[in-house]
């Protein structure tokens, strides 16, 4: 068996490691690949091959990728969840800090000074008091999303003394366990902005976030605010952010994703989508997607897929393992093992999983699966998809 991959952006290499090269051929140009591990790649323009059996995003944001278009085909797509958190969160806080102090513009100052000794010494204490900042503690942030991200966000603002809200009505167990137990609950976005002179959003870009933070919205916040928005640039609207800072209302605006009118705004801080560019995030997240990858390709596990139902099955000793994807529809797993059974297949262990509009099955059968019982359960009408994994399980006695 030897296996495709292709790579649409730089993918650390301690996670291309993870995928053996006497299995799998690895490159940013290839014909039919089997999978496709990308970052920020856009591909809803792509024409994505037959041949593509899954896609690893390596890292979290999964909106520039044709989610819909995927599993209508029966491919998952995997992220990589938490993988990059902490880096995002450390910029979030230098973000905060950058704001609170005013430290680029100070840094310019000095930057633009030209006299020199005791002059240059005058100049810089002179100047300072352009520059005087607020202190953290004590202030109030919201932070509107409390999945990976949101969490450490909140957790370490609160470990600054920071008074900190949250707003997620999806929250997950896991993230509630991890969530300080003084962050507050906002009951809602409106409630959220109209207590917190810090805003950090942390929501997915889909259809119910996209310019979620509006005029309207910004006119809640207290006047002086910062929104720091590291989440996808059209969360914000960003006209009403610029208006709202030319009224003297917003304080800044820092965020991930620069666009021409932002550029050169003296109270915008922009950077160049770095949240997720630290070695340990890269690491992280391409180690995570190969493993996850690997998971699926040659056993038919799914992990952190963000469009196929979580399955996870040991293979059973001396069984050759079937994978279907099909509809979401009823008597989907009857036609199955009706169809091995018309071919004297004896099932040794079964999972069925569903998710939205997919279901998914493994099944392990006791000896090698005939191409007629595999073409017979491509034919069920509602089956998206079959793949014959072969002998995957230990060799018992
Ligand atoms: N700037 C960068 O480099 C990075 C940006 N991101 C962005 O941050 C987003 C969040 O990342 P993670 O925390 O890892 O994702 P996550 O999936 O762990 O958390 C997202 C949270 O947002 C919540 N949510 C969804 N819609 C909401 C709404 N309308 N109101 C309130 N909460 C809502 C969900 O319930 C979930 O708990 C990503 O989708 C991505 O767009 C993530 C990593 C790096
Ligand atoms: O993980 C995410 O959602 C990010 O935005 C990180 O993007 P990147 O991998 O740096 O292109």
């Amino acid at each position: 068996m030897s296996l495709k991959i292709q790579t649409l952006n730089n993918i650390s290499a301690r996670g291309l490691d993870r995928l053996p090269r006497d299995l799998y051929e690895v490159a940013s140009e290839m014909s039919e690949p089997d999978a496709i591990i990308l970052r920020s790649a856009n591909m809803h323009n792509m024409d994505i091959p037959a041949s593509v059996r899954a896609i690893g995003r390596a890292g979290a944001g999964v909106n520039n990728i044709p989610l819909d278009k995927m599993t209508e085909r029966g491919v998952p797509v995997f992220n990589a969840p938490g993988a990059n958190a902490n880096a995002v969160k450390e910029l979030v806080l230098s973000g905060m800090l950058l704001s609170a102090r005013n430290i680029l513009g100070a840094w310019k100052y000095v930057e633009e000074l030209t006299s020199t000794g005791e002059d240059l010494k005058k100049e810089v204490e002179a100047g300072k008091k352009k520059f005087k900042g607020v202190e953290l503690p004590g202030r109030t942030l919201g932070v509107i999303g409390l999945g990976a991200v949101g969490v450490n966000v909140a957790n370490a603002a609160q470990a600054l003394g920071m008074a900190v809200s949250g707003f997620d009505p999806g929250i997950t167990i896991n993230n509630a366990w991890r969530l300080s137990a003084g962050v507050a609950e906002a009951l809602s976005v409106d409630d959220l902005m109209s207590g917190s002179e810090f805003v950090s959003l942390h929501v997915p870009l889909v259809d119910g976030t996209r310019g979620l933070v509006n005029a309207d919205r910004l006119k809640l916040m207290p006047k002086g605010a910062v929104l720091l928005n590291f989440s996808r640039a059209e969360i914000v609207d960003e006209d009403a952010v610029l208006e709202s800072l030319a009224e003297g209302h917003l304080k800044y605006y820092v965020c991930d994703f620069p666009s021409e009118k932002l550029r050169g705004h003296e109270r915008v801080i922009t950077l160049p989508h770095l949240g997720a560019s630290t070695d340990e995030a890269e690491d992280n997240s391409a180690i995570m997607i190969a493993d996850q990858l690997r998971d699926w390709l040659e056993v038919g596990n799914i992990r952190n897929s963000v469009n196929f139902p979580e399955a996870i099955m040991p293979p059973t000793a001396n069984a050759h393992r079937v994978v279907v994807i099909n509809k979401n529809q009823p008597n989907m797993v009857g036609q199955i093992t009706s169809a091995l059974a018309r071919h004297n297949h004896n099932i040794a262990d079964l999972l069925n999983k569903s998710k939205g509009e997919i279901a998914l099955s493994l099944v392990d059968v006791d000896a090698e699966v005939a191409q007629g019982a595999l073409d017979e359960l491509a034919a069920i009408s509602g089956v998206l998809c079959v793949r014959y994994l072969g002998a995957i399980g230990p060799k018992a006695g």
